[in-house]
Formats: structure tokens, sequence, C-alpha cells
């Protein structure tokens, strides 16, 4: 379970940010007083347009980003408070995972593990079922810096899941891979949810949420300016499509 309470995160701003923002404003407020809960069993998807925030709420989130102000509870544990404990349960993907280039996929699998404290026979179970349903085995021996972006996001994915964590959070999960790949990133997310684990994703396709999400929140310019579950979302539309309906609420707060 994830419960976050009236986060707040402002990132002070250099003399060269305020001079690119065009702005005299010495911080930049990039999440405001947002509050939403994840349950187990369940998968929450957090939407909105470049900049709205996302990647900075799942950031803080998995104990990156330190908020201003507000609180966060992974499995009932606040992460500012004890974040190695919190941090144990958590498997946290973004685009921007550092993975070491001079390292195979094996190595950098078996070294989170390790990291993790993974039993062997766990590890070697879990690796096959991630190489399989990633596709990973005629790659697990090349380096890093040889490997092409969607073979990276792949090392990335399986690299988040070899401690099985009970909270997944994935930032844009299907980002520059191919339709194959992200067909099977889908099937792992919705594996995480029969499993019983607390999943949140961030998107802005709206196809990916239809088939997945149980619960969203759209998120803009930092708020959240809609959150229910998808049932709810898809029986009181006021357009034709989750799309037009996504763009309405969004201009609705602009
Ligand atoms: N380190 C930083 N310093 C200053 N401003 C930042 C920093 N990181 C993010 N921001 C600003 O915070 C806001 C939210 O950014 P964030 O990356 O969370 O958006 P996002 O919803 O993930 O966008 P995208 O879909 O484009 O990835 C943006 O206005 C961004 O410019």
């Amino acid at each position: 379970m994830i419960q976050v309470e009236n986060i707040r995160k402002e990132f002070e701003l250099t003399k060269k940010q305020q001079k690119e923002n065009n702005t005299k404003d010495k911080v930049a407020l990039a999440v405001d007083d947002v509050s939403f809960e994840c349950q187990p069993g369940r998968i929450f998807s957090l939407l909105g347009p470049n900049g709205a925030g996302k990647t900075t709420t799942l950031r803080m989130l998995a104990g990156i980003l330190k908020p201003t102000s507000g609180s966060i509870r992974i499995n009932g544990i606040d992460i500012q408070k004890n974040p190695n404990e919190a941090k144990k349960d958590i498997g946290f993907l973004t685009g921007s995972t550092g993975l070491y280039e001079r390292l195979t996929a094996n190595e950098i699998i078996e070294y989170f593990s390790k990291l993790y404290g993974v039993s062997r026979e766990d590890y070697e179970e879990r690796k096959e079922n991630l190489y399989t349903l990633l596709g990973m085995h005629d790659f697990q021996d090349k380096r890093i810096g040889r490997l092409s972006t969607g073979m990276k996001q792949k090392v990335s994915i399986a690299r988040t899941m070899i401690h099985d964590p009970k909270v997944v959070i994935f930032d844009e999960p299907t980002s520059g891979l191919d339709v194959i790949t992200a067909e099977n990133i889908i099937k792992l997310i919705s594996d995480c949810k029969t499993q019983g684990k607390t999943v949140i994703f961030s998107s802005h396709i709206m196809s990916e949420v239809d088939l997945l999400c149980d619960d969203l929140a759209i998120i803009h310019k930092g708020t959240i300016v809609h959150r229910s579950s998808m049932h709810e979302f898809r029986e009181n539309m006021q357009t034709n499509s989750l799309t037009a309906e996504f763009i309405r609420v969004i201009n609705e707060n602009n």
C-alpha cells in the first residue's frame, strides 16, 4: 500500500534556470499538495501531460527525492523516517535508471539480487522467469554499453523486479519499447496485480491506462485535477473516448 498525504515539492532554481524559464522566482513548484492512496492488488495510474509533475511525484514515492512537505508511507512505513526499511519493499523503474555500461545484464541482475539479500534459489527462478518474459536470454552476456535502448530498458525492468518488491513504481514503463516488448511489460504489470502487489505507473498513453488500471489520478501543473476508479471515470465521461475525456479534464483545469 502507498499512502500519500499533502506532498509538495519545490525546486530551487539556479540563475541559469531562472533565465531559461524566463522568471525571477527563486523556486519552481513542481508538485503542489498531492494526496492519494494505492491499494495492494490494484493498479493505479498517474496520468498527466508533459511537465505535469509525474516523475517528480514517483521519485518522491521511491525515496529518491525528498518532499518539501507532506508524508509518504509504504506499507505503513514512513519513507522519510525509515528510508532503508521502506525501500526494501519498493521496485522503482525510471527512464533514467543508471546501468553500469561495462557490466553485462547477468552481472547487473546478480549484483542487485545480492544487494537485496535474495537467496540463490529465488534469484535463479526469478531471473529465469524475467528473462523468458522479456526475451533477454540472447543478450544476457553482452555488456550494457553495446545494447540498444529497448534492451537496456529490459535489463532495468529485470533489475527492478529481481527482489520481488511488494510495491512497484513504474515511470512510463513502455516508453521507447517495440510493441512486442511493450505487450510483455503490460503482461508483467498485470501479473504484479495478480500477485497482490501494489502498482503505480505513470503514462500519457490512454490505451495502456485503459488496459491496465483500476484507479487513476490526473495531474496537471503539479496538482491533482481528477481522482477516481477507472470504472467511475468511464461511467462519467462527457466525451466519446478516453483520450478526449483526458484532454477535456486538462482543458477544464487550464
Ligand atoms: N531538478 C529540477 N529543477 C527544477 N525544476 C524541475 C526539476 N525537475 C523537474 N522540474 C520541473 O518540475 C515540473 C514537473 O516535472 P516532471 O518531470 O515531474 O514532469 P512529468 O509529468 O514527469 O513530465 P514528462 O511527461 O514530460 O516526463 C516541470 O515544470 C519541470 O520543469
